[in-house]
């Protein structure tokens, strides 16, 4: 097999540590006013749980297969001595909040003001106008100094440049806070501000008082990847910057700066696993934790993946913990489960049909063979460097062949999937978050929660399907997820499926009957027409990268 060539190799291998070294091996480095609102009271489930069975956590379920876009590329991440590459970025020495700040995606963007007054592109229409329309996911009545939020949270939360709630959190915030604590199953469509909704209520409820207090967990929150544990914990060090004494833990795979310490922050961020691991290692003390947030709790309550992991934590946590679930899907066949999990809860829930976000514009491109994706891949590429882009596929070895052609052919991309140990996976993604990688190709590890607001594109190379269970039916639910990486708070973004032969067609039916929504077909035989269709929605004020930033920033 070819080698990388010069500029191959992942990206992970071209960049430098913190302290300006180089990695020498993988080892070595380390709308919804149709919502429902229902009340606890009337969902009275109870909870009957089936035996605590030792499951593997399935953080990444990936089908490994060979990619149909040319010979077999099967050496894993690479592990020789890194090469030179214009990539290559210095990471000085950060500070804990500088970190949460890149671990976040408020450092870049700011939250998502309205000082929008100087467009250098259409204005379609303003963020202030979203939040004025009812029908807007980001409506709101309410401001959130009228939620009960402390002052010194509502600092984090100007900092941020928050200035109204969404609806998601004006709506949960009110039942989450009251007292007594009860449990809540809250969705609401991606991009609309769910993370706040929790981690205010956390820091919130938190007590600071005294040093007692502040030696144990209070709060934890368990998400389905490495990536998005990081990013929830940079928010709640971003919002709850001002908190005197407030303290995060990390509770990830293989996290370098815990490995072997007692856990002792008073918030808990981290994958189900390793948790579950720390709790037993006796290394986190989960007798005084009050708050229990699962983000994007559908797939964390599967109960062929990461369903049991979860339980049996909860099972370690005291009885009247409130738990709370939250997620932009909550498909029919976990809802019964998640009311177990969570009892008595309240309930703010959406239909499958309003279920998409109006910002993404999902198209669809027909291509005449599997293998002729790759061949539009590359067509396409000047227009997934408009902002930035994800290519999401269906298995890593796709991944690591689509990287390594692009890579060869001149075009930069970087690649991310559960394969690659974890320290080279933050790098990676905060490489990606940082603009220095502008292209990212991945597998279904990062098609949920992840926020990177520059992403204007998100490329179904595969349409998500069910297998192993259902190879011919679509995973909808992922679909949904997956081109919720873009359109992130009233942003405008586009989605491109490539479609090659029956099945995929038939997956695409179904993901549009589901939703009750008609993707739009690019024409394969004119690329101008679709370069100009794409870049009319790229170009537009909400896709750009800065959308809802301060001018005055931008401009120095
Ligand atoms: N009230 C607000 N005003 C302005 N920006 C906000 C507000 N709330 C959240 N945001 C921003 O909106 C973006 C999306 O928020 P978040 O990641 O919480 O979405 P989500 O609903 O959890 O999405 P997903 O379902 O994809 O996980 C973030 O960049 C966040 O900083």
């Amino acid at each position: 097999m070819a080698d990388t060539g010069s500029t191959g190799g992942s990206l992970a291998d071209r960049l430098t540590k913190a302290d300006g070294s180089k990695f020498e091996s993988p080892e070595a480095a380390p709308g919804i006013d149709t919502t429902e609102v229902t009340d606890s009271k009337s969902t009275g489930a109870s909870t009957s749980w089936a035996d605590d069975v030792e499951t593997p956590v399935t953080v990444e379920p990936e089908p490994v297969s060979t990619p149909a876009i040319g010979p077999k590329e099967s050496s894993p991440p690479k592990s020789t001595r890194p090469e030179e590459s214009s990539l290559q970025t210095v990471q000085p020495e950060t500070s804990s909040l500088e970190k949460a700040q890149l671990d976040g995606a408020t450092e870049y963007q700011a939250g998502s003001g309205n000082f929008l007054d100087e467009p250098s592109y259409d204005v379609n229409i303003k963020l202030s106008d979203a939040q004025a329309d009812p029908n807007n996911p980001l409506y709101s009545l309410k401001r959130f100094e009228d939620l009960g939020v402390d002052a010194n949270i509502l600092k984090g939360i100007y900092e941020m440049r928050f200035t109204k709630p969404s609806k998601i959190q004006e709506k949960a915030l009110p039942l989450l806070l009251a007292d007594p604590p009860t449990n809540m199953i809250g969705q609401s469509q991606s991009g609309t501000g769910k993370t706040a909704a929790f981690v205010l209520n956390i820091l919130i409820r938190l007590d600071l008082s005294t040093p007692e207090a502040r030696q144990r967990p209070q709060a934890m929150v368990l998400a389905p990847s490495r990536e998005l544990a990081r990013q929830i914990h940079g928010v709640i060090q971003i919002m709850g910057r001002y908190v005197e004494g407030l303290q995060i833990a990390s509770s990830i795979p293989a996290d370098r700066d815990n490995r072997g310490k007692f856990l002792d922050g008073q918030v808990v961020v981290g994958t189900p696993g390793t948790t579950m691991d720390l709790i037993k290692k006796r290394l986190i003390n989960p007798t005084g934790i009050k708050v229990l947030v699962l983000d994007e709790a559908d797939n964390m309550l599967d109960q062929q993946g990461l369903g049991d992991q979860c339980l049996r934590v909860k099972k370690m946590l005291p009885p009247a913990v409130q738990v709370v679930l939250f997620s932009a899907t909550f498909p029919d066949n976990v809802v019964q489960y998640a009311e177990r999990f969570a009892p008595n809860s309240n309930q703010i829930t959406l239909r499958h049909e309003e279920l998409t976000i109006e910002g993404i514009k999902q198209l669809y491109l027909d291509c005449p063979s599997e293998s002729a994706k790759y061949d539009s891949l590359v067509k396409l590429y000047g227009l997934m460097t408009i902002g930035s882009s994800i290519i999401f596929v269906k298995t890593r070895a796709t991944a690591r062949e689509i990287e390594r052609r692009m890579n060869e052919e001149n075009h930069q991309c970087a690649c991310l999937t559960g394969e690659f140990e974890g320290t080279q996976r933050d790098i990676i993604i905060d490489s990606f978050r940082r603009g220095v990688a502008k292209v990212l190709i991945t597998t279904n590890v990062l098609s949920r929660g992840i926020d990177v607001q520059s992403v204007s594109l998100v490329i179904n190379y595969d349409l998500p399907d069910q297998a192993p269970h259902a190879h011919n039916r679509a995973d909808t639910q992922t679909y949904l997820h997956r081109i919720g990486r873009t359109g992130r708070f009233g942003r405008i973004g586009v989605s491109i499926s490539l479609i090659s032969g029956q099945r995929d067609v038939m997956l695409m039916n179904e993901i549009e009957n589901y939703f009750g929504i008609k993707m739009q077909g690019l024409n394969p035989n004119d690329w101008d027409e679709v370069e100009s269709k794409i870049k009319s929605v790229l170009k537009s004020l909400r896709a750009q990268p800065n959308y809802g930033r301060d001018p005055r920033e931008i401009h120095t």
